[in-house]
């Protein structure tokens, strides 16, 4: 049975744009009543949709190669005009949110980016995910939004990942040029050897083909999240999906993604300082799995940032560990307040909390 909760459903320029101009509703149609169906069954989506330059193509006409800043302007053109073709088909509001490398890899940033995603979620909004292609060039790229997927889907601490292309999953060799070669149903470790069986691209609008797909598995297969590629130009197998059958190749991890997430927490970062919190904060955080609040800390010790990894202890015993949205220095003034009055110590409207419960493990 192939369940999840929360999924991030990257669709391709190939089904966002099949004739590589403009942006159609040909393949959109079964995807997008998938996603509403979805939402109405209490599950959470987010889109990673491709599609920019394709879509902005037949408005930068060349009769050479694009260059990089005709690139960047048929994206800035395709951008509105894919957005506006997702949220045709939708009475709940489409949020466009555009990441580089760059802000995947700061700190702050990424902090930011969780928290918009999570206020995005809890407003029944539906996240459309691309790259940011009008300011970024190569080394500053993610490059492909397969592996963009697979970052938003860590971010947003999904646990599943589809991949909607226009192939039905992993071929044991490219099907366009071995017509001979077989669907692979089911894997359970990437390895070289997988790697092996995976070509580019199909078309000049796709970008990174197989190869990106399994790069973005396999990140994802480490974070405990589980990965399927489809084909998303068959309305069957979104009728599947909402059956809880996968059909095309599923990646699946060994773990949970939250089991995942907690022991890269416990055991992989390292705590840049301690917060110490009261007994009733503790109480909280142990018996009613809450997120801390500047009123439950008591005091801090340690020069962390935003983002960083903090110890949690009440009466010198480690209650927790997590991530921290408040650095030690806004902590400082923070702590003991009610959230009522962070905007007066802090200067700025914060959200008031300290630690996430999602970003918590609790001991
Ligand atoms: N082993 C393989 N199995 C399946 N498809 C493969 C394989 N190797 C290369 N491909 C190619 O990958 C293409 C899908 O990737 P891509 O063109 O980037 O599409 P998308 O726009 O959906 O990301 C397929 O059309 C296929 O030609
Ligand atoms: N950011 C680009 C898409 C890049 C990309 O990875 O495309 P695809 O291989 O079709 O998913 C765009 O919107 O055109």
């Amino acid at each position: 049975m192939f369940t999840w909760k929360r999924a991030v459903l990257k669709v391709g320029s190939s089904l966002i744009a099949p004739d590589s101009t403009h942006c159609s509703a040909k393949y959109l149609l079964a995807i997008a009543q998938f996603i509403t169906a979805s939402r109405e069954a209490g599950k959470e989506v987010l889109v990673v949709s491709s599609g920019s330059v394709a879509a902005g193509r037949n408005s930068v006409k060349v009769n050479h190669q694009p260059s990089i800043a005709e690139k960047q302007a048929m994206a800035a053109i395709g951008q509105t005009r894919m957005m506006a073709n997702w949220q045709r088909f939708f009475d709940f509001p489409c949020a466009q949110v555009l990441l580089s490398a760059e802000d995947l890899r700061d700190r702050t940033r990424y902090v930011n980016i969780a928290s918009t995603i999570r206020e995005l979620l809890t407003h029944h909004a539906l996240p459309i995910i691309n790259e940011n292609d009008t300011v970024v060039t190569d080394e500053l790229k993610v490059g492909d939004n397969d592996n963009l997927a697979a970052y938003t889907a860590l971010v947003a601490q999904a646990d599943t990942l589809i991949i909607c292309s226009d192939v039905d999953g992993l071929y044991s060799a490219d099907p366009r040029c071995n017509p001979q070669a077989s669907l692979i149903s089911q894997v359970d470790v990437i390895d070289e050897a997988t790697y092996q069986l995976a070509g580019g691209a199909g078309t000049k609008m796709g970008t990174g083909g197989m190869q990106t797909k399994l790069q973005a598995a396999e990140k994802c297969m480490h974070s405990g999240i589980q990965t399927l590629i489809v084909n998303g130009r068959k309305p069957a197998v979104f009728a599947s999906l909402q059956h809880g059958k996968a059909m095309g190749t599923l990646f699946k991890p060994k773990q949970s993604s939250r089991r995942a997430r907690q022991l890269w927490i416990h055991h992989t970062l390292k705590s840049k300082g301690c917060i110490k919190i009261d007994e009733g904060a503790a109480a909280a955080l142990t018996d009613h799995g809450a997120s801390l609040l500047p009123s439950g800390v008591s005091g801090c010790e340690g020069e962390f940032r935003v983002g960083d990894a903090v110890s949690i202890e009440c009466n010198g015993r480690p209650v927790a560990k997590g991530l921290v949205l408040f650095s030690a220095a806004e902590l400082t003034l923070a702590q003991g307040r009610r959230t009522c009055e962070l905007s007066q110590v802090l200067g700025y409207q914060s959200n008031g909390l300290v630690v996430h419960r999602d970003d918590m493990v609790v001991f």
